[in-house]
């Protein structure tokens, strides 16, 4: 299969970049010639996508953390539709929050990420796409692999995602949680679950999930599967500061879905609006807020396992 990567020098805190001579070495002893790019700055990774599928690469890797992943799946698409249905994505983990990873049970080793890359092996895997509003008030769309949620999640992430130029990675990801935990009040959302009779619903996060982790290891989605062609969908209503300190074991471990605080269910597409402002975050990004329209493409890409 004739590879493309893309990488992401800054992701692992730089370190990425700064191994690369080592780490493209070891790539060409397990499958031979391949190509790459660097990203330089944000979305960079869907033109350099878009521009290998077209180019004829029938894998494109993501050598980075769940931002590269997220901006590759959206190369696998241009125009609505898949470039390449038959191409597949790959994957070299090398992030700090690997919530995409962590729900085929990947670790951080280059050996095992080149074991699935020089194998022929792939699986179908479901595509989530989200219509929103963007931060300038404009409508967009945007593909995900793993899991789009709203509610205090996207909140935290976008704290984290401004606050990290001035802390480093974790100090900021647990200031940032704490202090928007600590003022969070649920916000009233009307959903509305494949097509069905609108809910007007107090919730602290819900959930759509292809992918079974976010926020760096809670296990939002214990059950989710990347290719039934449904998403798990988790509601999680007046939770609080200390469901994530005092029972944050329940939250990592996936045992919150039997707390009488958790909805748990599956769908196809969710709609959600709010009279209030409700940010929507996406595999870690936050591109936009409600309302919003999220659905599943079933097997719309193929994943290298
Ligand atoms: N050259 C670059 N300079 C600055 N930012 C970049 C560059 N290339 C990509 N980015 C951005 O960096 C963001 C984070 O990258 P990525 O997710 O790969 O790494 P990470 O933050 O280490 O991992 P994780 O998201 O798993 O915690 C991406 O959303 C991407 O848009």
């Amino acid at each position: 299969m004739k590879t493309f990567l893309v990488v992401n020098p800054r992701s692992a805190n730089g370190e990425t970049g700064r191994r690369w001579a080592e780490i493209s070495g070891q790539v060409t002893r397990s499958i031979g010639d391949f190509g790459f790019g660097f990203t330089e700055r944000a979305m960079d990774a869907v033109r350099l996508t878009r521009d290998a599928l077209a180019d004829g690469y029938e894998c494109v890797a993501a050598v980075g953390g769940d931002g590269t992943v997220n901006e590759v799946v959206n190369g696998f698409f241009a125009d609505g539709k898949p470039i390449n249905p038959q191409a597949a994505l790959g994957l070299i983990p090398r992030g700090t929050g690997g919530d995409f990873r962590r729900a085929f049970g990947w670790e951080l080793d280059l050996e095992s990420a080149l074991a699935r890359l020089s194998s022929d092996k792939t699986e179908p895997f479901d595509v989530g796409v989200a219509e929103y509003v963007n931060h300038e008030g404009q409508a967009e769309s945007r593909y995900f692999a793993n899991i789009a949620s709203f509610g205090v999640s996207a909140t935290i992430a976008h704290e984290v995602n401004v606050g990290s130029k001035a802390f480093g990675g974790n100090l900021s990801f647990l200031w940032g949680t704490v202090k928007t935990l600590a003022k969070y009040k649920d916000r009233q959302v009307r959903l509305r679950v494949d097509g069905g009779e609108p809910e007007t619903l107090g919730i602290t996060v819900v959930a759509a999930s292809n992918g079974r982790y976010f926020g760096s290891g809670m296990c939002v989605a214990p059950k989710a599967l990347t290719d039934d062609g449904r998403f798990d969908l988790t509601l999680w209503q007046d939770y609080r500061l200390s469901d994530f300190i005092i029972k944050s074991k329940g939250v990592y471990n996936g045992d919150h879905t039997t707390w009488n605080k958790t909805r748990y269910l599956q769908c196809r597409t969710l709609e959600a609006e709010s009279d209030e402002e409700v940010f929507l975050e996406m595999d870690g990004e936050v591109p936009g807020k409600l309302p919003c329209r999220i659905r599943l493409l079933p097997g719309a890409i193929r994943l290298k396992v």
